[in-house]
């Protein structure tokens, strides 16, 4: 039998759109299949029937179209949830994924954007004659905006606009949520013209807050002569997930009652959504009646209901009872599939929604006098809802991060974890935290309670300079012609710390390309060494950079001193400025005596991003220009790993992240000496890996110990304080390296192994690094970006240094010990041992007391204010293994003043767990500093005492020997009795 037509319009009222389409088309037309299909039939009763659900098979394979022509299916609705089905877990989306990379690399959400508005577009397409046809009254496709922004105004009206300009249908409807932020939204978007569906409504009383969002939206529009007749609305209204909850609160109601009131209670299940859906209605019937009329009037349409989440959830109820129950005219019900086909197959079409209203109103009433609030009910599941398409929109945005990914393939440095389970489950749970608090967009967003809050948002510059200098390379690129023009034989650059480790591992990694510049560092005082390096440039042919994003420390000022008058001596003082750049933060005093000093060029830092943080700045693009590297090539490997470690890549997903999470869970369990292992040809990457991660975490009391280039040894020495990363040069890796982290896995040691396809992917680790090192500080608890006992060891250095060109000469100290040419100094806990062991086992004896008060979980880390050449290194490089075979300990070697500016900070600041071997020499020659009464080996020797007696304030456990004579004989003595 037939399904009756109505014969009139049941409300009477001009508002029934579909009614009025419908007159036009003659009873006599309709064949009776269609008489037969209640959803078919849906629309002569004033309802438009949509669906919830989209995919892009069902598209393709023409299953929307075939809704749309046999069942005159009028919509489609689509939410993060929906897109997460589609596109998590299939392989649906792949080749599309890889066509898009194919041109461009971007970000995951831009990803996920485009393969959302691909399946918008192609829909909207296919309803597109619904929307001719009915004069723009339906045929309707919605997209969500991000559930991240349901509570930011701002947000949700740009990313509306952004959908609304890029899907570019007239029949699509942006979905806004009916959050307190969201409703300012609704009534913006609305007068610039945007078709908005509002979801995730619950509560009546937000739904009038919505419709007059309309409604004042549409007034604004029409104040400023825009056209109000193209604008479609509808309020999207939930109504199984009201049941659910409410049933819940009644049969806990029930559990305490009477038998009789329990019956009564139990009665009220499975009404209360529908009740509170035909309130609803009634209200909508007053907003949008008379005083609606002069809109009406000026071509104005009725925000509709429209029926959300109308899936039977629980089994006792009908499979149709949430499409039955509320069809009315002007109305929407968007149906996922499975209760389409129901309602097809069985549904009852009849003018229900306005059948019972008092009846609505009277169970309305008996669960408010239950105690039921059902505002609160509706409050709770608004937020729920949030939440709910957060949760969806991280596996649907993981699984996007994954399909970018696999289809990238080795353009992305690969990162894998094999980590003890203790870690794994620890990782595992402050993944789930950081995901569950939104900790990386909070992150993204510079919110300092992720750390300390002490201003932490001032120092994350660093999060988008690779687009900031994306968009101004042609400037480097033209320095990089002039330079290569004037054919420079080298560049030296100078400058400490973040302003000098980052270009010495582009100069070491990369050499000079073609007729470049060969870049050299110079970051030391010691006077042997800069006149190393003056031997090894051609002073009338080398560019000079001088690099101090401060400006004010010290051996960058002295040693541009020096060069400067070297240069002045070899080309005259006309030429000389002309050899000289400078990279410093705007206003810095290196700006003004660079001006001064007539530089060529001065390029500017980035005030928001600190040292170490800055070599994806122009801290380490000008010297890449200079050493002739493809500017461009080295921002896109950059940005592939920033787009990787992004926002919208959720922390499971998000390599950055995972490292992250694990160094800082690993420091947390006491896996605190981060130990760096790298192929050969990319080494350097410890050095500057090592200040990234000592200065940002090393800090009161807590922190991690890098430990890089650290000589093999019996896996014995391994202790389980350790952490390996193994960045791994898939072109040039090394067997015994391999074999050696293998072994270290299967000895239950945790390692993050990093897979570099080829040399010019280590810029992405720079990224993937800077990421981890925030995220790890946030773990341990400390503000990443400041170095507060790297300053320490500054002021007291200018105090030494004010004081020899007061007096000519260092204040004294009181040795402990005298053995041959060592002088030994050692901190007052230990200085009574060592003296003593010095008087009876020379040497070797003090060696071993000050190393005998190493305890499992401490390191040694040796401090040699010397030369830093290869022969040094070496006798440094043995020392350190004898120290690890012996002590089994972790060993650390820093120079000095190098690691000053780099791990010091951690030794000074960080656990007190390290055990120092200072070492100092006197120089054969030494080299003046122009325009100081210091000489290089006098600010040398000044930093060493700095350095000790910042490590004394901090109660360290150190041992200073001091060589007299023959430098490198002493330091074979020494590295021969630690052993
Ligand atoms: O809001 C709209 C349509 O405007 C829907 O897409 C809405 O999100 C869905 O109906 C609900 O999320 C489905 O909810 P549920 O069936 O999972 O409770
Ligand atoms: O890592 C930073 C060093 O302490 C050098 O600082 P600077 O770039 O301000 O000279």
């Amino acid at each position: 039998m037939g399904i009756a037509r109505p014969e009139r319009c049941p409300d009477g009222a001009s508002t029934c759109l579909l009614w009025r389409e419908r007159l036009t088309r003659p009873e006599k037309d309709r064949k009776e299949s269609d008489r037969m299909n209640p959803l078919k039939t849906l629309s002569d009763f004033g309802q438009a029937a949509w669906l919830d659900f989209l995919a892009r098979s069902f598209i393709e394979k023409g299953d929307l179209k075939r809704l749309v022509d046999q069942d005159d299916l009028r919509g489609v609705t689509s939410n993060p949830a929906i897109f997460e089905k589609a596109i998590a877990d299939t392989d649906e989306y792949d080749a599309a994924v890889a066509s898009f990379l194919a041109g461009n690399d971007a970000s995951v959400s831009t990803l996920y954007d485009h393969l959302a508005m691909q399946d918008i577009r192609r829909a909207a397409d296919v309803l597109r004659p619904v929307y001719e046809s009915t004069r723009g009254a339906d045929g309707y496709v919605s997209l969500e905006v991000s559930p991240y922004l349901a509570n930011d105004t701002e947000g949700t009206i740009a990313e509306a606009r952004r959908f609304w300009a890029e899907v570019d249908r007239p029949n699509l409807m942006v979905k806004v949520p009916a959050t307190d932020a969201g409703v300012p939204a609704i009534r913006t978007l609305t007068s610039e013209g945007l078709n908005i569906n509002v979801t995730l409504l619950f509560s009546q009383t937000a739904y009038e807050q919505v419709a007059r969002a309309y409604i004042d939206g549409l007034r604004e529009r029409l104040r400023n002569g825009g056209d109000i007749s193209r604008i479609s609305s509808v309020a999207s209204f939930f109504i199984s997930r009201i049941d659910v909850a409410v049933d819940k609160l009644l049969e806990a109601k029930m559990a305490g009652a009477a038998p009789a009131e329990a019956e009564r209670i139990g009665a009220l299940r499975g009404k209360v959504a529908i009740a509170n859906g035909k309130q609803a209605y009634q209200r909508y019937k007053r907003l949008f009646g008379e005083d609606f009329d002069d809109l009406r009037a000026a071509g104005a349409r009725a925000q509709r209901l429209l029926w959300a989440s109308t899936g039977t959830k629980n089994k006792a109820y009908s499979d149709v009872l949430y499409i039955d129950e509320l069809i009315g005219p002007d109305t929407v019900n968007t149906m996922p599939p499975a209760t389409m086909d129901a309602f097809r197959d069985h549904g009852h079409v009849g003018y229900t929604l306005e059948a019972d209203v008092d009846e609505a109103d009277a169970v309305m009433r008996s669960v408010a006098d239950l105690g039921v609030d059902i505002e609160a009910v509706a409050h709770e599941l608004v937020v729920d809802g949030v939440r709910l398409f957060a949760d969806a929109a991280d596996k649907l945005l993981g699984s996007v991060a994954r399909k970018r990914l696999a289809a990238l393939g080795d353009k992305v440095n690969a990162q894998s974890l094999v980590l003890p389970q203790d870690l794994t489950d620890a990782v595992a749970r402050l993944t789930e935290d950081w995901r569950a608090s939104g900790a990386i967009r909070r992150l993204w967003a510079g919110d300092a309670s992720l750390w300390t809050n002490a201003g932490e948002d001032k120092w994350l510059g660093w999060l988008r300079v690779v687009e900031t200098e994306t968009s101004r390379v042609d400037e480097l690129i033209k320095f990089q012609r002039d330079v290569a023009e004037l054919e420079f034989a080298d560049a030296l650059l100078i400058g400490m710390g973040g302003s000098s480790l980052g270009p010495e591992v582009l100069a070491e990694t990369f050499g000079a390309p073609g007729r470049a510049a060969r870049l050299h560092v110079i970051d030391s005082t010691d006077p042997e060494q800069i006149a190393a390096i003056e031997s090894r440039i051609n002073l009338k042919r080398t560019l000079f950079i001088v690099a101090s994003k401060s400006g004010g420390t010290l051996e960058p000022n002295i040693l541009k001193d020096y060069f400067y008058e070297k240069v002045a001596a070899a080309l005259g003082r006309g030429e000389v400025g002309s050899r000289f750049v400078a990279i410093t933060d705007p206003g810095s005093s290196m700006e003004e005596a660079a001006k001064a000093a007539s530089f060529w060029r001065t390029f500017h830092g980035e005030p928001t991003i600190g040292g170490r943080y800055a070599v994806l700045s122009r801290f380490g693009l000008a010297p890449a220009a200079v050493t002739g590297m493809n500017l461009r090539m080295f921002l896109q490997n950059a940005q592939a790993m920033a787009w990787t470690c992004g926002p919208d890549a959720p922390p499971a997903d998000n390599p950055g992240v995972q490292l992250g999470l694990t160094l800082g869970a690993a420091a947390r369990a006491g896996r605190d000496k981060v130990t760096l292992i790298a192929s050969p040809a990319i080494r350097t990457f410890g050095a500057w890996a090592e200040q990234l991660i000592a200065e940002s975490t090393g800090k009161q009391g807590k922190g991690l110990i890098p430990v890089d280039n650290e000589p093999a040894a019996d896996l014995a020495a391994y202790g389980p304080d350790r952490v390996f990363i193994y960045l791994r040069l898939r072109k040039a890796s090394n067997l015994a390296q391999d074999e050696f982290v293998a072994a270290l896995e299967r000895a239950g040691h945790p390692v993050a192994r990093i897979d570099i396809a080829s040399p010019d992917r280590i810029v992405q680790e720079f990224f993937r690094f800077e990421i981890a090192t925030a995220v790890a500080g946030s773990v341990i608890g400390i503000n990443p970006f400041d170095q507060p006992d790297v300053e320490a060891s500054k002021v007291r250095t200018r105090e030494l240094s004010a004081a020899i060109e007061q007096t000519g000469a260092l204040p004294a100290q009181q040795p402990a010990a005298q053995v041959g040419p060592f002088t030994l100094y050692a901190d007052p806990a230990g200085a009574g041992a060592i003296a003593e062991a010095a008087r009876s086992g020379g040497l070797a004896g003090a060696l071993n007391a000050h190393f005998n008060r190493l305890v499992p979980g401490d390191y040694v880390a040796l401090l040699a204010y010397l030369n830093r050449n290869e022969a040094n290194t070496e006798v440094l490089q043995g020392a350190r293994k004898a120290l690890l075979e012996r002590r089994r300990v972790a060993t650390c070697l820093g120079f000095g003043p190098r690691f000053l500016h780099s791990t010091g900070q951690a030794y000074k600041g960080g656990p007190n767990t390290g055990v120092f071997l200072q070492i100092t020499a006197d120089h054969a020659a030494d080299l003046p500093v122009p325009g100081r009464k210091l000489s290089f080996g006098q600010v040398e020797a000044a930093q060493a005492a700095g350095d000790l007696a910042v490590l004394e304030e901090r109660g360290r456990r150190f041992l200073r020997v001091h060589v007299s004579g023959d430098v490198a004989e002493g330091l074979r003595q020494i590295a021969g009795a630690v052993g």
